[in-house]
Order: C-alpha cells, then sequence, then structure tokens
C-alpha cells in the first residue's frame, strides 16, 4: 500500500536529529517517502543564555505535567503537521494524552550509562572528591552509593555541550547514556560502561519511542484512511521485546509515581526463557538502597512484572528513601 509522505517531527539537537533520521531511513527502506521537521521545544530554550523558563505554557499546562521535549511536538502532531514524533523514550512522561499513541518501540540501543574520562579510566580510579558532571538525580544518588566522596557539578545541555564544557576543564568525568554517546559517534570516549546493578539506567533509557495520533482520534481530513494507513506503517518498525521490557520498566516508575527526577532504575531483558527486571531506588544522599531482581517466566504481562517490583521496593523502603529531607 503506498501511504502520503509522514511528516516526522524532531528536536534540533544532534542526537534528536540522529534518532529521526535513523527512523527515517527505515521507513524509506520499506518505501515510504518521508520528510523531516525540526520543532523547537522549551527544553531547547531553555539552554540558550539569559533564557528564564516560565512557570506554565502558554495554554496554561504546566512544565512539570508534560515532558519539557515534549509538549511543542504533541501540539504539532495533534493538528496535523507532522504525522510522527520520534523520542527519546525515557524523556516522556508515563501517562500519554489519549490523542496519541505509541505506535512502535523498535530495538534498544545499549541500555547502560558510560563513565566519559581522559585521566582515568574508571570511577574507581578517580582521585578523592573527584568533580562528576550530571545534574541527574539517579546517577548522582548510585554514584554516591559506589562513591560517597564524589561531588558533582551542574551539566546541563545537549550531549555535544556536555562533552565540550568537561573538555575545558568543568568536570573531571563524566556520566552519560551509552545510547547517545553511540548515536553521535563519541564511543571513543566511554572509558566504562556501568554493569546494571551498579547504575540501574534509567526506565526507558537507550529505546526510542514512535508517537502518532491515536488511530481512534483520526485527524479530520478528506483521506479517512491516511492516519490508520501511517499507524500500520510504523508499528512495523516494533520490536516486541523492547516493548515489553521498556512497558514493564515504565510501570515501576508510574506505581512508585516518579518522573524523570526520581531516583529510581529499572532495567528488563529476556534471559533464557524468563523476564528479569532489575530495579533500584536510592536514597538522595547514596547512604540507603533499594535493590530487586525479579524472574518470571515468558508470558506473564509486563504490567504484572513493573507492579510486582514496585511492591518489592516498596516493601523494601523505597518510598522512605524518597522523601528528599531538606538540607539546613
Ligand atoms: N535526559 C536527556 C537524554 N534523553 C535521552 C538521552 C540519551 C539517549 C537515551 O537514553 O535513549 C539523554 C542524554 C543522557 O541521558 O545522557
Amino acid at each position: 500500500m503506498t501511504i502520503p509522505t509522514i511528516r516526522i517531527g524532531s528536536r534540533g539537537s544532534q542526537l534528536a536529529l540522529w534518532q529521526a533520521n535513523h527512523i527515517a531511513a527505515q521507513l524509506r527502506e520499506r518505501g515510504h517517502a518521508v520528510e523531516i521537521e525540526v520543532i523547537r521545544t522549551v527544553g531547547d530554550r531553555m539552554q540558550d543564555p539569559g533564557f528564564v523558563a516560565p512557570a506554565t505554557f502558554p495554554d496554561g499546562t504546566s512544565l512539570d505535567a508534560k515532558g519539557i521535549f515534549i509538549k511543542e511536538i504533541e501540539d504539532t502532531l495533534a493538528v496535523g503537521k507532522i504525522d510522527l514524533a520520534v523520542h527519546s523514550l525515557k524523556d516522556l512522561p508515563t501517562t500519554l494524552d489519549p490523542r496519541f499513541t505509541l505506535a512502535a518501540i523498535p530495538v534498544r540501543a545499549d541500555a547502560r550509562d558510560a563513565f566519559v574520562c581522559e585521566s582515568y579510566w574508571g570511577l574507581h580510579m578517580l582521585p578523592s572528591g573527584a568533580r562528576i558532571g550530571t545534574t541527574s538525580p539517579r546517577r548522582q544518588a548510585m554514584l554516591l552509593a559506589l562513591r560517597p566522596d564524589l561531588e558533582f557539578v551542574e551539566m546541563r545541555g545537549n550531549i555535544d555541550t556536555r562533552l565540550r564544557k568537561w573538555s575545558e576543564g568543568q568536570a573531571d568525568a563524566l556520566v552519560l547514556a551509552s545510547a547517545g554517546l553511540d548515536r553521535i559517534g563519541r564511543a571513543e570516549n566511554v572509558h566504562q560502561r556501568f554493569s546494571i546493578d551498579e547504575l540501574t539506567p534509567a526506565p526507558g533509557q537507550g529505546a526510542l519511542a514512535l508517537e502518532t495520533r491515536c488511530p481512534l482520534h483520526p485527524l479530520d481530513t478528506e483521506d479517512s484512511s491516511r492516519d490508520p494507513a501511517i499507524y500500520a506503517a510504523i508499528r512495523e518498525l516494533n520490536d516486541s521485546a523492547t516493548e515489553y521490557a521498556v512497558q514493564a520498566e515504565r510501570t515501576v516508575l508510574a506505581v512508585l509515581g516518579g518522573g524523570c527526577q526520581l531516583p529510581l532504575g529499572a532495567f528488563c531483558h529476556a534471559v533464557d526463557d524468563q523476564w528479569h527486571l532489575h530495579a533500584m531506588v536510592v536514597s538522595p544522599d547514596g547512604e540507603q538502597v533499594a535493590h530487586v531482581v525479579q524472574k518470571v517466566p515468558f508470558g506473564t504481562p509486563a504490567c504484572e512484572l513493573g507492579s510486582a517490583v514496585a511492591s518489592e521496593l516498596t516493601a523494601r523502603g523505597a518510598l522512605e528513601l524518597l522523601q528528599v529531607q531538606p538540607v539546613a
């Protein structure tokens, strides 16, 4: 079946464009015509010098309610200027606006976090008090659990911006997602990839989410087959094992009630004929750790596995660990 040109919306960062082009190439291989439209989000504008983020979007939606990299892209999708949004799954909130759907979760790249450092080839080699460039509460808490002497420096911006700040000496080392570094061709900067139980990745890390309009709420156009046809074309890029894994991981996050500011890691993968879901919550000072690994046979629903792991974490005091004590 030939369908109209699929218009992909993407942020303008090097990583986002790599991801959009990667999906465009796979759709073109399947015979579809594809265009990429660059959309600027408030998350991108926050990186401009002097930009002060507003408390809400112009339509009143709070910045926390929607991912800061998501809102303008979904607005463009809703009005039909684009047909597909390519996101890093870990940047997507766990609840999706019912007008949209995740039509496909393609096969996942390396989910692990990576250690970027020139002078020392592993975290354990760093001198006492070394400065790590990361603003992620999850990475900070898990790193402190491994090395309580570490210090952190604010490090925001795209991966390329962070690598530049690090090479200028603003931090001794960086911790970033392997998938991002591999995709933008900076794997040579990676000296160590953390094991899953050392630095458990963020739910969905390394996976892409292909978001389309929900076929139940198609655009009101003359051609009523357009949206269902596009949905079907995108759905072909789905990888069912990745889809299962990220659903289990995101269920843990949803049940514990968190977004990307939660010091929670979750990673699910298939081993022989079982799913293994690893999850870890660490107190912000790194002193207390709740760690769960649950194994279930294939066929167990992903949300059942995710809920069971969330209950187990709760039983081990995860919710108490998450109560951030204000520092005087
Ligand atoms: N939070 C920003 C972000 N969103 C997705 C990635 C990398 C790609 C991925 O994890 O899928 C990154 C950078 C990072 O965490 O180092």
